[in-house]
Parts: C-alpha cells; structure tokens; sequence
C-alpha cells in the first residue's frame, strides 16, 4: 500500500504558542528550559496529530525555534565570528543573537539578513559565507528530533537542508563563489548523515528546492558532486526533495543523482508526471506532492486520481509515496478551529491537519477501498457545486473588468508634467521628508482590538481609541517637522487582513496563523470569490488626519499585487484575474480619496518582487500583469495627486523596468541593511520619478544617529538628482515602540535639515 506522509509541519502552533514562549524569553520574562519545553510539546502535539490524520511516517527536524536555514548554518558552524563570543556563553543567545540581533553585555551585533523564502511570504536568514570556511558538526539538533520522536514511538525521517541548496541560498561576505565551498561542506553532512544511521534512520530526506530555479552548469556539477559523495557514505536512504515548482530542465540530472526516491511537486507541476515517471530510474520511490501546501483549498479528486493512478500502474504501490506539495508551513494548523466559519464555507477548505486526512483517503483509494472512493466522489461533488455558491461569481464585476478600458491604466499626464503641477500645489521643501505609514502598535492598541473584536469594548469606544492615536501621530509628527504626514495605521491588524474584512469575495480564519519570521506570524485572508468593494475603506482614516493639520496627509494603501500574494486565492481563476478585481476595486478607492482631499497617495506593494515566479521564461507575463494592475489602481487620478509606493525585501535589478513601468511619482524603499547597495539598480536605470532609499532599519531596535543618516543620504545624493530624493525610513514603523521611533525619527529630519543647508550652500 501507498504510504503517507509529508515534509514539514507548522512549527507555531495552534495558538501560536511558540510566539508567545520565544517572546517572552527574549523579553526575559522566563528561562530557556521554560522556551525548550513548550517546543517539545509541540513536537509532540504535532507528530501525534499528523499520525492520528493518516501519516504512515512523519518527518523530524522540521521544527525550528527561529528558521530551519539558519539551524543548517549553526549546525555546521557557519557562524560569523562577530557572533562567537556570544555563543561562547550561551549556545540559545549565540542562535538568537544571529536571528535578531544583540545589544547586550558591550555587544552591538546586528543580525543576518533576512530575505523571503522563494516566492513565499516565510523569511530565512541568509547564512554569511567567506572564502576558506570551514565546516563541523556542532550539536546534533536533527538526532536529538530524531531519538525525540523514536522515545514517542515515532520512526522519524530526519529532513535536512540539502547541501547544494543551502550554498546557493547562502551569500558569501567577500564576494567569492560559495559554491566553491561545497567540498569542505560535504564531511560534516557525511558525519551527520552516518551518525542518523547509526541511530537507526532508515530514510533521511534532503531538501533541495533550488533544483526548480534556473541552474548554470556549475550548479549541476556541484550536484552531482555532492550527491556522488553522499551516496559513497553510510547514510540512511536518501529522497531528494524539490518543491515549488517543476523540475523543467534540471529533470534529467534530478533523476541522474544517486538517490533513493525523489520528490516532486505535481500541484504547481501536475504536467511534469510523464516526463518524471520515464526519468524514475527502477527502484525509486516517487514522493507525489499532491495536495497543495501553500494553499488551503481541498483538492480536486479529478485531478489527482488520474496522476496517482498513472504513477501507480507505472511503478506500483510500493514505491509511491503520498505526500503534500512542499512543507506544510505555509499553511495554518486545524480547520476544526475555526468554529466561527459556517460549514458551507469551510466545506471546501483544508489545513494542514485535513491534508493529512486528504492524502489518507486517496492512499486508501489507491488500496481500493469502496469508502475512500465513495468519500472522495463526495469531495469533487461539493467542489463542484462550490462553483455555484453565493458570492462566488458577481456578474457586476466579471462585466466591469470585460468591459474596462486600455485608458484606466493611464495618468493624464506624462511625469514631468505631474511633477511641476505637484509642486505647485503640494509646496513641499527640497528633500521632503516622510514615513512608510504604520506607526508602533502598541500593546493597549491591539489588546483594545481584542476587545472590541469580542464585543467587550463597544464600537464608539474602539473608535475614540483610534481617533485619539491618530491625533497622537499627527502631533507628533508636526512637533518633529516631517513634511508628508500620515495617520499611522492603528485601526489595521495587518495591511492585508485589513482591507480584505472590508471586500466582498474575502473570508477570515480566526487561527489561521502562518509564520512569517521568527516569531511574527500572518493570518492571510481568504479570496474565495470576486472581489468588490462594498463602501470605503479608508476616506474615514485619512480624512479625519487630514482634519487635523494643514500639511499633507498621504492615503494609505495595499497594492493589488500584495493583497493577492499575501492571501490565500481562490485556485479556479488565474491569478491575474483575481488581481484585476483587485485592482478595480482599489482603484475606486484611490479615487475616493481624491474627491476626500488626499493629495497624495501611497499603493504599496513590497510583495510585488517576492511573486515574480521562479524562472526567469515566466517573468515576462508576470510582470506585464503586475504592472497593469499597479497602473489600474493608480490611473485616472488628477495630476495633481501624488501617487507613492514603496517595496521592501525587494532585489530590484531583475524588475527595474517594471517598477519604472508602474510610474508612480515617488517610490520609497528599503535600503539601509544594504548601505544603499539596493539604489544601484535604479542609478544604472536613470530611473527618472521621484525616490526616498530608506535611511533607518525599522527591524532592529537600534536607533540610527544623524551622523549615520547623513552619511546614508550623501551616498544617495552622489548618485540621484536632489530633486528626485525623499527621505523616509526602510519600511513602516508597527513593530518598533514609541522611545525608539521618537529618537530615530528627530535624527531622521535633523538630517534633512542639515543636508538642506548644504545643497542651499553649494547653489548659492
Ligand atoms: N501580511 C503581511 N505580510 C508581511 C508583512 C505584513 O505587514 N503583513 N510585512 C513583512 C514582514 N512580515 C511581518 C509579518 C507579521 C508582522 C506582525 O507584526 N505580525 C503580528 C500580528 C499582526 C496581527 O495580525 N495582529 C492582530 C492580532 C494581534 C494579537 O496578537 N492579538 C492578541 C490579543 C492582544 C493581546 O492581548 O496582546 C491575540 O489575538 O491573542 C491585531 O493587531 O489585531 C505578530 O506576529 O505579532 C510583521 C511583519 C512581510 N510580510
Ligand atoms: N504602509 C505599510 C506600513 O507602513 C507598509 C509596510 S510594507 C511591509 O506598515
Ligand atoms: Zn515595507
């Protein structure tokens, strides 16, 4: 029979228990054995559901505290030596010290770069590399999980980072090639995978998604190298992972690796299945990812039957495995949770537990039991009636976009036009100064959020709250001399979640959490039907901000790119046209803020480069879409209306033309981790709009001096324009307290200032 399993788990449980024990012992509240049990708990939780769900096998080692890259760095001591002496006196701060920074003790270390997780919302810490690195075994996290889950009765597969992935996911500090670093990589992962062995592993599953990117032909030698060496090692049997997209044209030195079973993901490549099953060398197990793991809609027997089917008559059952697409992270734990959904909506939805349950039932099919095919017949019947539900298809909007215009893309006036009508009436000083938007959400906010959200603080007193935070942050933002204001954000739990309560075609999990870094998780909306705006969003916010000052209040808004990429989307529409709906319906907001006063508007969209897809042929199509939508949100407004937008997390040498092509008057970015490095794409450009590089790094505590900034913004300056430049920190400021923001900000317009009187000095 088919066997089922799966290759990692949520690690921060139901209620997000991991958040809250990794919180509290960084604020120091409890011990490290305090934080080290509740993750064995979880452990254990999640090991005994996965079983009670189906899984004939589960992995371990997919747990982390903090992310699964950087436990790969640390267990092979890739540990930049800033960081040693912290590790020295505590093995857990050492760990923590490279997530998160550490001031403590006559330490200032700032922390790994974060960076996103392929074309997902998950951030990994990119391990820094240097010519000579030497590699060793240090601890033994992947066979402590192992013997963990072998005491709870568990014959766990120990999943790891493969070798060749974590080079490339890696960067190296001198610029040298980190490949090259493969050899002195291989012995401690030989030592590794002999110790797994010796403890009685039977399977260990090496992760190596990068085999669906685009590989030179070093690449491919480095793995063949690699896993020619592994396999002339003691080691458990090996299956080789790839998941987020098809193998393509790596397919053939995949399936040339000496491995014992491969797996691969048919819900993004259900049409790479053919060209696997011929690949398959005999004796392979094929790991079939059929259910999807980055979404969370059932999935559709007439399309999974037929491919297990085929596999099944090609290589029998014995060599087929059940499995989801990819690691079950990015999707929330229990469906059974959501108690607050009505069954007709949660009908066709599934977490991670349900896909357990999911892969159960076509194993059983498989096996030919009449229940199984009875329950899955049952399953493509209520997906099929899904199709005709209420609020699924809204015929105003399916007419509106056939109906729209190539016009609604188009601003009325060229740039340089735009730029002279908003000077006149904007009147802002050289090198204005702003904010990304967000202002710290604070602990009263959001416990006053949960109050009112359980009916325990009414809607009138919920509301003066807010008020009240907004008059607070555009106080004190005139009490500072900013030039653009905003309101602040407080009435948003998040960017996304936010707006989609608001639009038709959006529903809400109460649990739903997924991890997003460390311990900040999301709970992505879900786009189950055409999306529509109901009323305004946000006229209210901006136009009670705008009341209260005379300077420029900027709207605040998410980008149509982002509201898709950080939601779940329905799977029976492209995804370009569910971005379209979003787009109109935003669009019609941007042009409420208008008719309200808002001159100038701000459409973010930091997601737009983390869904560029994952192979350069694809770019193209998705740019063109992305980009028209940005231009569909943005079109039509007067040419006085000053449209921002701002990208974080973003490499921008591969989507600089996009980015021109959306247009906007002024983009703000995230800059300062790099020192600037980031602008050199839109210097080589000659980007022409107006560009505020972010001069404070909004995700460490550390509060930037003027000196810094200053030194920050002539870098700036010696490469842009004075008129192009704008001032503003790397991103918005919710997750930073009120102390550092206060400090950080003052130095922030002290530096305008004092460049202002430079460039006056220099043209006078
Ligand atoms: N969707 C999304 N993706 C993003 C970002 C983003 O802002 N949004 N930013 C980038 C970085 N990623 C981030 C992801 C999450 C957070 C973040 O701060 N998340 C918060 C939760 C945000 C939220 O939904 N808050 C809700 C719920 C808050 C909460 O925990 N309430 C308590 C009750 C309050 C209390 O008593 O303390 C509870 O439910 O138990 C609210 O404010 O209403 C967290 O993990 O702490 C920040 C950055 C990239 N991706
Ligand atoms: N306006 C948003 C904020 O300031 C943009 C965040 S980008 C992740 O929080
Ligand atoms: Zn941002």
């Amino acid at each position: 029979m088919s066997l089922v399993t799966y290759s990692g788990f949520p690690r921060i449980g139901l209620k997000r228990e991991l958040k809250r024990a990794l919180e509290s012992r960084w604020r120091g509240d409890s011990s490290a054995e305090t934080l080290l049990d509740t993750a064995r708990m979880l452990r254990k939780r999640h090991w005994t559901l996965a079983a009670q769900a189906g899984a004939d096998v589960v992995p371990c080692n997919d747990f982390s505290l903090y992310d699964h890259v950087l436990d790969t760095a640390v267990l092979f001591d890739a540990i930049p030596s800033r960081y040693r002496p912290v590790f020295a006196v505590d093995e857990l701060d050492g760990y923590f010290a490279m997530a998160r920074g550490h001031k403590r003790d006559g330490h200032d270390l700032h922390a790994l770069e974060m960076t996103k997780w392929f074309d997902t919302n998950y951030h990994y810490l990119v391990p820094e590399l240097e010519a000579g690195q030497r590699f060793a075994l240090r601890g033994n996290k992947p066979l402590a999980d192992f013997l963990e889950a072998r005491e709870l009765g568990f014959q766990a597969r120990p999943v790891l980072l493969g070798p060749v992935s974590f080079l490339l996911l890696s960067k190296t500090v001198d610029g040298s090639d980190r490949v090259a670093l493969l050899d002195a990589l291989l012995a401690p992962y030989i030592d590794l995978l002999g110790q797994l062995a010796d403890a009685g592993a039977d399977w260990v599953q090496l992760d190596e998604p990068c085999l669906v990117l685009d590989l030179d032909d070093d690449d491919r030698a480095a793995y063949r190298r690699a896993y020619a060496a592994l396999a002339a090692a003691r080691t458990p049997r090996r299956l080789l992972a790839s998941y987020f997209g098809a193998l393509g044209d790596n397919l053939a030195l995949a399936a040339s690796l000496p491995v014992d079973g491969l797996h691969v993901d048919l819900v993004r490549a259900p049409e790479q299945l053919d060209a696997v099953l011929d690949a398959l060398p005999a004796c392979l197990v094929l790991s079939a990812g059929v259910v999807d793991g980055r979404n969370i809609w059932r999935s559709r027997p007439e399309r999974v039957l037929p491919l297990l089917r085929k596999a099944q008559a090609r290589i029998g059952d014995e060599r087929l495995w059940l499995a989801p697409s990819c690691s079950l992270l990015h999707v929330p734990i229990d469906l059974g949770a959501e108690t607050a959904l009505d069954t007709k909506r949660r009908a066709p939805m599934a977490f991670a537990r349900q896909k357990v349950e999911e892969l159960r039932v076509y194993a059983d099919a498989l096996a030919g039991l009449p229940e199984a095919h009875a329950a899955l017949a049952a399953q493509q019947a209520l997906l099929d009636t899904q199709a005709h539900a209420p609020g699924v298809v809204d015929a105003g909007v399916r007419n509106r976009l056939r109906t729209l215009s190539p016009q609604a893309t188009l601003r009325r006036s060229a740039y340089p036009i735009r730029r002279t009508t908003q000077a006149e009436t904007l009147a802002l000083p050289p090198l204005p100064t702003t904010t990304i938007g967000s202002f710290p959400q604070t602990d009263e906010l959001r416990k006053a959020r949960a109050a009112h959200r359980a009916g325990k603080l009414d809607d009138a007193a919920y509301d003066n709250l807010l008020k009240a935070e907004v008059e607070r942050v555009v106080r004190f933002q005139e009490h500072i001399g900013l030039d653009v204001l905003v309101h602040g954000e407080p009435e948003r739990n998040d960017m996304v979640e936010y707006f989609g309560e608001q639009l038709d075609g959006y529903l809400f999990t109460q649990l739903g959490w997924v991890q997003s870094y460390g311990s900040r998780c999301v709970k992505p909306p879900v786009i189950y039907g055409d999306i529509a705006r109901r009323a305004a969003m946000t006229v209210h916010w901006s136009s009670y901000a705008q009341s209260l000052t005379d300077k420029p209040m900027k709207g605040m808004l998410t980008g149509p790119v982002t509201m898709l990429q950080w939601s779940f989307v329905r799977d029976d529409l492209p995804r370009e046209t569910v971005c379209r709906q979003m787009a109109l319906a935003l669009r019609d907001e941007v042009h409420d803020l208008e008719a309200a006063g808002i001159d100038v508007i701000q459409i973010d969209e930091p997601a737009l480069r983390e869904g560029l897809p994952l192979r350069r042929a694809d770019w193209p199509v998705y740019l063109a879409w992305a980009v028209e939508c940005f231009r569909i949100t943005a079109g039509g407004v007067r040419d006085a209306t000053q449209i921002h937008t701002h990208m974080c997390y973003s490499e921008f040498n591969d989507i600089i033309e996009a980015v021109a092509a959306m247009d906007a008057d002024v983009i703000s970015i995230e800059t300062s981790r790099s020192r600037m490095e980031l602008l050199d794409a839109f210097v080589r450009f000659r980007y022409p709009n107006g560009i505020g590089p972010g001069v404070y790094d909004i995700h460490s505590p550390r509060v930037p001096d003027t000196a810094e900034m200053l030194d920050l913004l002539h870098k700036a300056l010696a490469v842009l324009q004075p008129e192009q430049l704008w001032i503003n920190p790397d991103c918005g400021l919710k997750t930073r307290g009120w102390a550092e923001v206060e400090l950080a900000l003052d130095h922030m317009v002290a530096s305008a200032r004092q460049l202002r009187g430079e460039l006056a000095a220099v043209l006078a």
